[in-house]
């Protein structure tokens, strides 16, 4: 069945791609970031658990803004009961979470962990609905073949591992690092379809 039109809480272009391949109907929220570190990890937190919460997080906010944008005064047409989707997007090597780099030099620390090895690509996915969270979260193995210091080294200068959690983006032309992936595609990429599909079904059918 087709899903309702919903609101994507997420400044990722990916994100939207991912809704435009599926044919869900969807209107992106410019929900303003909120001050200080970005999506900080509490003291042994699980990586499941941390991306669900940033995920969480993420949909709350964007619902409380929502709701602000209808206070007397507010100039906007939307509508704070259609359901929000938001998501969240980790690598995690050796229990560390590498977000998203700070830099090239980071960015180029990052590649050089991941060469020839494999690590754990976590994305939950949340719909806000009817004061309702449901969630879902996609995990996903991914192997690198080593990389040279000149291969990192062109890969930084596209500028493609900003912006992307590990400093990698599977479907542009880190591709070519990847030997084999188990789990979901579309979850590395930030959006997995299979899980985001069933949260949207099941959301529906309880209104
Ligand atoms: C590993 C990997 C990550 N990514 C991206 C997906 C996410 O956009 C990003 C992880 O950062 P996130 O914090 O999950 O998302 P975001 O900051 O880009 O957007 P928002 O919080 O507004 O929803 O990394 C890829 O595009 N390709 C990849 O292969």
């Amino acid at each position: 069945m087709k899903p309702a039109p919903i609101y994507l809480a997420s400044a990722s272009p990916r994100r939207h791609e991912i809704l435009l391949q599926m044919g869900v109907e969807h209107e992106v929220l410019n929900v303003p970031a909120p001050e200080g570190e970005d999506e900080p990890r509490l003291a042994n937190e699980a990586p499941e658990a941390y991306v669900l919460r940033t995920a969480r997080e993420k949909a709350i906010r964007a619902r409380q803004w929502l709701a602000r944008q209808r206070a007397p005064g507010a100039a906007a047409a939307l509508d704070a009961a259609r359901p929000v989707l938001s998501a969240d997007t980790t690598v995690i090597l050796d229990g560390d979470i590498l977000g998203k780099p700070a830099g090239l030099d980071e960015a180029r620390r990052m590649l050089a962990r991941l060469s020839g090895g494999t690590h754990v690509v976590h994305t939950a996915v949340v719909l806000a609905r009817d004061g309702q969270l449901l969630q879902d979260v996609s995990i996903t193995q991914v192997r690198f073949k080593p990389l040279s210091e000149a291969e990192i080294d062109a890969y930084c200068a596209t500028g493609e591992p900003m912006g992307k959690a590990g400093a990698y983006g599977i479907q542009g032309r880190a591709a070519v690092f990847i030997e084999y992936i188990a789990g979901s595609y579309t979850g590395v990429m930030g959006l997995p379809v299979f899980e985001t599909w069933r949260l949207l079904q099941s959301g529906q059918a309880q209104s």
